[in-house]
């Protein structure tokens, strides 16, 4: 068996349910010792590069786009498996420049995401990353903050994703690659 066969196969193992974290009745899945192990974690951007390349390998997206803090995370390597860049969708008031801004809900609470304007282009084909699926808040703001540039998200790739919350519907007509649904 590969180191990174053996490191998928570790990935149950690896991710960590906390109970009754960030508040009562949530179920928190800690990736981090994902992060940890370097097997897991080759295993882990090697699957979810497989959302930005068609069934001939080839890589069918311009950009990356990862969400705070976890898509900053596993986004970038996952840019660099594909050969293109990695944009950040970050929590308010962080980005210094003009950004569109997109506030959500998610399982947990509410945010605002932001995207800098010129960050992506008119036309460019995205490919989301981000650790968890879970209502999908997170994604579908993310995928509004793209739209308001121009782009068009054409996959999101997960490690986990929630299947008892709606996360895929509230990005219907984009596939989602889930490396874990649970
Ligand atoms: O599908 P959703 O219900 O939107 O939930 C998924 C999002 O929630 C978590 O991020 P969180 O906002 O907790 O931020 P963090 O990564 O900074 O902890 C997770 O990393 C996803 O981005
Ligand atoms: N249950 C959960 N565990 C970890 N990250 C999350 N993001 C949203 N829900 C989550």
């Amino acid at each position: 068996m590969s180191a990174v066969e053996r490191g998928g196969q570790a990935l149950d193992r690896l991710i960590v349910d906390v109970a009754d974290y960030p508040q009562p009745g949530i179920v928190f899945k800690d990736i981090t010792p994902v992060l940890a192990d370097h097997d897991a974690l080759v295993a882990v951007v090697g699957g979810l590069a497989t959302a930005g390349r068609d069934a001939d390998g080839a890589v069918h997206v311009d950009k990356v786009v990862g969400m705070e803090a976890r898509g900053f995370i596993l986004g970038p390597p996952v840019a660099l498996d594909l050969g293109v860049g990695f944009v950040p969708v970050r929590k308010a008031g962080k980005l210094p420049r003009e950004a569109h801004a997109v506030t959500y809900a998610l399982e947990y609470g509410e945010a605002t995401l932001e995207l800098h304007r010129d960050a992506v282009r008119p036309g460019e084909r995205v490919l989301l990353v981000d650790d968890v699926l879970a209502t999908g808040g997170t994604a579908a703001a993310t995928r509004d903050l793209v739209e308001r540039c121009g782009g068009v998200v054409v996959a999101v790739a997960v490690l986990l994703e929630l299947t008892f919350l709606p996360g895929r519907d509230a990005v219907a007509g984009v596939p989602v690659t889930a490396l874990r649904p649970v």
